[in-house]
């Protein structure tokens, strides 16, 4: 399924970022193979927004894990900024972020989020912690570049994990309910802020999350898996003004693309 190239979101490109042919994953489960992912197409363009959601098991993280090479998938093909994955990863790095911020407790904000910087060996020492700084400063995390994990809120380990999987200019961020983890206040805040970032910066992001709200809220397009096996259903694009105004979650409209997204998820 190809993305509409005239969904809501930055202006331009309808090159393709990802480009995924025919995939297939079967895992060798306890009582035999699970067919976690069968026949996936889907383009996604370059500098989209695009959230996957779909019923737990339906191979959200699988697919988000065979994009950015962690497994091999069984069958089909990947591109990735029209190379396959493993040579795309020779050159260039995927940003990805967790529910879990997964950040190192002994180290400060800053050293978490230079981390990928140093262990690559990008630039002069004091070049990388500028560039920490920089990305702090992007995440408003200003003033806390020397607090440890443990001395900052859920809200902001997960802003350091962003910082952190931005320090090596991604051009593609892949996300697993990142924000699952959070308050429903502070997941608002961060959805304002991830959507500011991705406006500062050019960006392909893949989020998965369970929240449907959260999908309409962020994206350009939302693609809707089915489980037993794992498939696409619909790809549906996003209509209404991002960030117009955040009480764009009450419209009429919203809750009904809501209820409409609902019914494809739970209907067999
Ligand atoms: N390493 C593995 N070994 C065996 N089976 C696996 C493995 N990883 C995933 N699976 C199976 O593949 C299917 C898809 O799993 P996956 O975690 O991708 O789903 P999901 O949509 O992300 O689920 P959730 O919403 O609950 O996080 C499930 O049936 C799962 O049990």
């Amino acid at each position: 399924m190809l993305l509409d190239p005239d969904a809501r979101g930055q202006a331009g490109s309808t090159a393709e970022a990802i480009g995924i042919e025919n995939v297939s994953m079967s895992f060798q489960g306890r009582q035999g193979p699970v067919e976690a992912l069968r026949g996936i197409n889907l383009t996604i363009p370059q500098n989209r927004f695009i959230s996957i959601v779909g019923r737990s098991g339906c191979g959200k993280s699988t697919l988000l894990r065979i994009i950015s090479g962690l497994i091999p998938q069984s069958a089909g093909t990947i591109r990735v900024m029209g190379r396959s994955t493993q040579d795309y990863q020779k050159e260039k790095k995927f940003g990805f972020v967790f529910q879990e911020a997964s950040l190192f407790p002994w180290k400060t904000a800053r050293d978490n989020v230079r981390l990928p910087l140093d262990v690559i060996g990008i630039g002069t020492p004091a070049e990388r912690a500028a560039r920490a700084d920089d990305l702090l400063r992007l995440t408003r995390l200003e003033g806390f570049a020397d607090h440890y994990p443990a001395q900052l809120s859920g809200g902001m380990r997960q802003r350091v994990s962003i910082a952190r999987a931005l320090s090596y200019e991604p051009e593609i961020l892949l996300m697993d309910e990142p924000f699952g983890a959070l308050d429903e206040f502070t997941r608002r805040e961060m959805h304002d802020e991830l959507i500011r970032i991705w406006q500062t910066r050019p960006v392909t992001v893949v989020f998965v999350t369970h929240s449907l709200s959260e999908a309409l809220y962020l994206s350009d397009a939302i693609v809707v898996m089915a489980p037993r096996p794992g498939r696409i259903k619909a790809v549906v694009p996003v209509a209404h003004p991002r960030l117009a105004d955040p009480d764009m979650r009450h419209h009429p409209d919203v809750i009904a693309q809501t209820r409409d997204l609902e019914r494809l998820i739970h209907e067999q």
